[in-house]
């Protein structure tokens, strides 16, 4: 691993930028001392301090320093952040990362300059321990800052390029996506506990289940279908569960809660 060189900060340390601050430094890319850390109090970020981040309130100063800066506030936050470091915006210097759901890179240069290369980036929180499925898309950072920044979140987990205009559909996918499937761990493990288990012990066997699950398509490379062929005896049981779970709409509650919840990504950004 090539280590970045360079100073990175994260504008906004809540639960992305801080996860994405300890899951680079996990990974060797960078070293903890190279990385700022931002946030309007920084009182709660003692502990981070204190594993050698470098940690402060002033995001301008922040960027001044940085060759990559990560705009890592909610939505509605951010107008107001980049206002603060439209001075020490440096688009020679400066490679701008947005994880912002719903903000284009267009939105973002119209704030702080029309040659500041931007690149968008949609991980999930699965980047804590380097298991992110992050998105990229940019519509003008040359290939060389694109390659890094590909570099930087393939040391947390998978990368794929997208076309801009997909990002808030990747954004539903990948990113809220992790609560979906979180929650059907969860309801699996309700269903266990009616069935017999403890809930500690329902639990554990249903998300060891759905790893299994996840790690069949990942290592066979096979197709959901093909997998849930082969658990479906004639006349069995999985069939009559699987079918039943139809009835009731599995399939298409979770489509179209995907469809909701891209819908929402692209209007949580208001551009004045
Ligand atoms: N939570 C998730 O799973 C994902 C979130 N995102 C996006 O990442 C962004 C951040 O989301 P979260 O980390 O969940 O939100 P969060 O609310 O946990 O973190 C935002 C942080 O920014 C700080 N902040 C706000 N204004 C600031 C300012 N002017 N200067 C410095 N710090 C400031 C807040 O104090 C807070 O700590 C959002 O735009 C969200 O759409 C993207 C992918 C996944
Ligand atoms: O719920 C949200 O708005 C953010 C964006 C994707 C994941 N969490």
């Amino acid at each position: 691993m090539n280590k970045f060189k360079g100073k990175i900060a994260i504008l906004g340390s809540g639960n992305i930028g801080v996860s994405l601050a300890k899951g680079l430094v996990k990974s060797n890319y960078a070293t903890a001392d190279q990385i700022t850390l931002t946030r309007r109090n920084i009182s709660g970020l003692t502990a981070l301090a204190k594993e050698g981040f470098v940690v402060s309130d002033d995001n301008a100063a922040a960027v001044a320093a940085a060759d990559i800066v990560v705009l890592a506030v909610l939505p509605q936050q951010l107008n107001n952040l980049l206002s603060q470091i439209l001075p020490a915006v440096d688009p020679q210097k400066q490679v701008f990362i947005s994880v912002a759901s719903g903000v284009s890179c267009i939105d973002i240069r119209n704030k702080i300059g029309e040659t500041v290369q931007v690149i968008r980036a949609m991980p999930n929180t699965a980047i804590a321990i380097g298991q992110s499925m992050t998105c990229v898309a940019t519509d003008n950072a040359t290939a060389e800052n694109v390659a890094e920044v590909t570099r930087m979140f393939e040391t947390v987990g998978a990368v794929v390029k997208i076309n801009e205009d997909l990002m808030t559909s990747a954004t539903a996918l990948c990113a809220c996506g992790i609560a979906f499937f979180l929650r059907a761990i969860r309801a699996a493990s309700q269903g266990g506990v009616e069935i017999g288990f403890h809930a500690d012990e329902a639990l554990k066997m249903a998300v060891q289940t759905a790893k299994g699950a996840a790690d069949l398509l990942l290592q066979m490379q096979s197709h959901p279908e093909q997998e849930i062929d082969k658990v479906t005896s004639p006349k069995g049981c999985t069939i009559a569960g699987l079918n039943e779970m139809e009835h009731h709409g599995f399939s298409s509650s979770l489509i179209k809660g995907i469809k909701l919840s891209a819908a929402k990504a692209g209007a949580l950004y208001t551009k004045e």
